[in-house]
């Protein structure tokens, strides 16, 4: 069976990069998408290719990517490469926006969402400590308004406020559930 698109979803600073890296090295049943982002190679955090945004834009029209989107003054992309690790079967774990959902429903054949959660004041202290952004770039990141879900999507809602151990068993017993 081809594997599942499972979209990690949620405010930013919610834990998205760090869930899913965590998720990947307790589970060899995962592979991360590695997103292109329009933002230098260097800035740190997730795993991604940085261009520049003329080659993005290239690369959009070749259809090189699955999904993109803008967001945060950048663009994003998902590579097409990630058809391949599908077809093998493999369940391929990725970063998006929550604008792009109801796109990735009509794209992938098997696709689920981990919808990550947290409160505002978790959210403020986790951007503040991670520091990538300026204080004025957090505080315009906590004011992004969540946008609705589109409408028939299987949505697992996973709360991060606790440690990422409890939400990474969390995920799995939700995505892989033991049978008796
Ligand atoms: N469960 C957790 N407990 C404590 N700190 C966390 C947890 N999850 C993420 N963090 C920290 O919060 C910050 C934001 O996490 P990150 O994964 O970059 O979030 P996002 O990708 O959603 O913006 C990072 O500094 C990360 O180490
Ligand atoms: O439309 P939204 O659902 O609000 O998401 C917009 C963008 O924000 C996040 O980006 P990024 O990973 O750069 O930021 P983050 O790590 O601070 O979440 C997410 O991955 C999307 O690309």
């Amino acid at each position: 069976m081809r594997g599942r698109f499972i979209a990690v979803i949620g405010p930013s600073g919610v834990g998205k990069d760090s869930v899913m890296e965590a998720l990947a090295a307790s589970d060899p049943r995962f592979t991360l998408a590695r997103r292109v982002i329009t933002r230098p190679s260097d800035a740190g955090g997730e795993a991604f290719e940085g261009v520049n945004e003329a080659e993005f834009h290239r690369r959009a029209d070749a259809e090189d990517f699955a999904l993109h989107w803008p967001a945060h003054g950048l663009h994003y992309g998902i590579p097409r490469s990630v058809d391949e690790v599908l077809a093998q079967g493999n369940d391929v774990l990725a970063n998006l926006s929550r604008a792009v959902l109801a796109d990735a429903m009509t794209r992938f054949e098997r696709f689920e969402v981990i919808n990550l959660t947290a409160s505002r004041g978790v959210l403020a202290a986790r951007l503040a400590a991670r520091g990538r952004e300026t204080p004025d770039q957090i505080s315009a990141r906590l004011d992004r308004v969540a946008l609705p879900l589109p409408a028939g999507l299987c949505v697992h809602a996973i709360d991060n406020s606790c440690t990422l151990e409890q939400t990474v068993q969390d995920i799995r017993a939700r995505l892989y559930p033991v049978r008796a």
